[in-house]
């Protein structure tokens, strides 16, 4: 079968956001105007069991009314076809963010029209740059109290340092909030009616102050906005000519732009990372949706526009790329797997080649066959089963055996891997133990299940007292998990008590040589290794080089010691913690030619490691999260003394709509059970938003009561 929509007409986009700015709404109202769900149901709704919104369909999400897993629904928009990945806000779930920037080719920021940029937005603000993903804002909520879109352009500019275009700006606020003015088309929109109905009135730009519910307008921020329409108006024309030279000098000759060749040149801008699009509305009371829809129709790239995917080799080294076109070789990622009660989804992104109910493939990452029998389109409602799938798609696959999150699927005639995704290391752990005694074979089978399909989670049995740990990226994250064991795989586990994943570091560079020699009868055991060990840069990871000359340590040994590094950094000198970026050089070694083997370079190596590390005064690392609290602003005193009592570093403080805000450092250490705290402190009033963000030396004097501490 040929293509039936050529490529341009497909808009591959995430919905991403801080908790609660409203991108569950959002996307609902997406749903609904584009017709694939005929009743609009909120959220509040479902937080009080009386309907259930399309993507968040777990019970821990109705719960607790926050998305946990992204889901992907595949919806038409004016000949377009949209497949929309709503993203979880909460911070332990960036992970969930972070594979789907991976496979997407942009993406719609929302925010809270009070709160404006908030420290989970900035968090994901940094990973679209990372993944060089295209972006446009919208500014939701401008009904609420509250609501300050100036506040949060400024924030847009200033805390994510966005190069902005104003395509739209809200016509007042709060109560007050009737229409947008549209700064590209020159138009203004007055709604008519009730906000089920999301009707409008067009008007022109210069007539928007005369219209009388502008002029009804209460409030001066909102009356100066409209008095100020044509020169921002003016600064949007600039901010597009920019992005195309022709359009430029056409503009600075004097000729207004057309409405065309505004679109084009934001499109050119946007597409190429330099510059986005601002819009707004109201999703909840249906306003202004269907315009950011067509926003993302104008400026959002389509599959490939942007280029296409980078090929790697096993050390994850580019070595070309592969375009987005159907008469390649088939090249495919999965970017996240869910187990649901009709099997396991494995979702994919297709870059290249086309692939038919039935196929072969090649799962590259595992070495592996994967037969490709179910192929799924996930709609609002339902499930659509599907023949084919091509270039630029987006699928669910039932029932896979063998792939993970971040495998390459590809032609088993044409093999290669795709570029990997980068997930963090977790940095919190808790032991796990059944309920039921019996239980304890069924529980390892459940949360293998889980940690497959969320690469942020591991699992693992601890040597000494046997019991299993898991390890995430928060408290939060590891509740959920185990309440999603007993609701989606019929297993109840108990959760110890929460612990950090600290880290150790080499304090300084130390060369070091250590002989390991054995002689008991027979063959005698020999090796010499002598390595310098560096402390890297943060991130920088375990680099092994090996700057032997003259054949000293003969080539065959050379992987014993490389690996014997890795084994021998998971434990380090200090507690036993991973020890994180270094650079070990192996320069010189001695070996003979009878006794000596891989397995006594191995032993000589990791000797060699330990006590190296020991001499280089080495360090305790500990998690140091970004914390941020809102609260009204009496109770500001009472949270910043806390914070310093955590040994918190306070970083910022302001106001933040009505009310005030701190942000700054805080060892997670410090930090378990601190909702608790926060409850208290501030009468249920303050909300704190926690991420991680960097390791840290944990301070001299308090290595030995940290450990205690753990030990309990
Ligand atoms: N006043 C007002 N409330 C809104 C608007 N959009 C969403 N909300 C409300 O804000 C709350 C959070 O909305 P959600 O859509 O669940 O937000 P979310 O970003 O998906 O939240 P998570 O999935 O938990 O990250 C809900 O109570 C919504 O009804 C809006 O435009 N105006």
């Amino acid at each position: 079968m040929a293509r039936q929509k050529p490529l341009n007409l497909y808009r591959n986009i995430g919905i991403i956001a801080h908790i609660d700015a409203g991108k569950t709404t959002t996307t609902e109202r997406i749903l609904y105007y584009t017709g694939k769900k005929h009743q609009i149901v909120d959220v509040h709704d479902t937080k009080d069991g009386k309907g259930s919104t399309t993507t968040d369909y777990l019970e821990q999400e109705r719960k607790r009314g926050i998305t946990i897993q992204s889901a992907a629904v595949s919806t038409e928009w004016k000949g377009h076809q949209i497949n929309v990945i709503d993203t979880p806000g909460h911070v332990d779930f960036t992970i969930e963010v972070n594979r789907s920037l991976r496979v997407l080719d942009g993406a719609v920021v929302v925010f809270d029209g009070v709160a404006g940029v908030e420290p989970q937005t900035e968090t994901n603000w940094r990973l679209a740059d990372q993944y060089n993903v295209p972006r446009m804002c919208y500014v939701n909520k401008m009904d609420r109290i509250g609501a300050n879109f100036k506040h949060a352009v400024d924030g847009i500019k200033n805390r994510l340092g966005a190069n902005i275009v104003l395509c739209q700006i809200p016509l007042g606020s709060h109560d007050d909030f009737v229409g947008m003015a549209d700064l590209i088309a020159g138009v203004g929109y007055i709604w008519e009616g009730s906000d089920k109905d999301s009707k409008w009135e067009t008007i022109p730009l210069d007539q928007i102050a005369n219209h009388p519910k502008v002029q009804a307008f209460t409030t001066a921020a909102d009356k100066e906005w409209v008095s100020k329409l044509a020169d921002l108006r003016a600064e949007s024309i600039e901010a597009a000519v920019e992005m195309d030279d022709d359009a430029m000098h056409a503009y600075l000759e004097g000729n207004e732009p057309s409405l065309e060749t505004l679109k084009q040149c934001i499109r050119k801008g946007c597409v190429a990372g330099k510059l986005v699009p601002v819009f707004c509305g109201s999703s909840y009371r249906n306003k202004g949706v269907q315009q950011m829809l067509d926003g993302v129709i104008d400026y959002m790239p389509y599959p490939g526009e942007n280029g296409g995917i980078s090929m790697v080799d096993e050390d994850g080294n580019i070595i070309g790329e592969q375009a987005v076109t159907d008469e390649a070789p088939v090249r495919a990622l999965a970017f996240k797997v869910i187990n649901d009660p009709f099997g396991t989804l494995t979702f994919t992104r297709i870059y290249s080649g086309v692939i038919k109910k039935g196929d072969t493939l090649q799962n590259v990452t595992r070495g592996k066959k994967e037969r490709i029998g179910r192929i799924v389109e996930v709609q609002a409602n339902a499930t659509r089963e599907i023949d084919e799938v091509r270039a630029g798609d987006i699928c669910a696959f039932v029932s896979l055996k063998e792939t993970e999150t971040g495998d390459s699927l590809c032609d088993p005639a044409h093999p290669v891997l795709l570029e990997r995704m980068r997930f963090p290391d977790p940095v919190i752990s808790v032991s796990v133990e059944p309920k039921t005694r019996g239980d304890v074979d069924k529980m390892s089978t459940a949360l293998y299940k889980m940690v497959k399909a969320d690469p942020s989670l591991r699992m693992e049995v601890d040597q000494e007292t046997g019991q299993t740990v898991l390890k995430g990226m928060g408290e939060l994250h590891l509740e959920i998990t185990i309440d999603r064991m007993r609701t989606e795989l019929g297993v109840d586990a108990n959760m110890g008590k929460p612990k950090v994943s600290f880290r150790e570091a080499f304090g300084g560079t130390v060369e070091h040589t250590y002989t390991h020699k054995k002689q008991t009868g027979g063959t005698g055991q020999f090796a010499e290794v002598k390595i310098i060990f560096e402390p890297g840069e943060p991130g920088s990871g375990v680099v092994f080089s090996d700057e032997v000359v003259g054949g000293r340590v003969p080539r065959e040994y050379i992987p014993a010691v490389e690996q014997a590094i890795t084994k021998e950094s998971r434990q380090g000198q200090v507690a036993g913690y991973q020890v994180l970026d270094f650079k070990a050089r192996l320069i010189d070694g001695k070996f003979h030619d009878v006794d000596s083997s891989a397995l006594a370079f191995e032993i000589a190596t990791r000797a060699c490691f330990r006590e190296a590390q020991r001499m280089s005064k080495p360090k305790l690392l500990e998690p140091v999260m970004k914390l941020e609290v809102v609260t009204e602003a009496d109770y500001l005193g009472d949270v910043i003394g806390d914070m310093n009592r955590r040994r918190g570093q306070i970083t910022e403080q302001g106001q933040k709509g009505p009310n005030a805000f701190v942000q700054g450092f805080v060892p997670l250490a410090e930090m378990f059970g601190y909702i608790n705290f926060l409850r208290s402190a501030t009468s249920g009033r303050g909300n704190f938003t926690m991420i991680f963000d960097h390791y840290e030396e944990v301070p001299a004097n308090m290595v030995a009561a940290l450990m205690e501490k753990e030990a309990k």
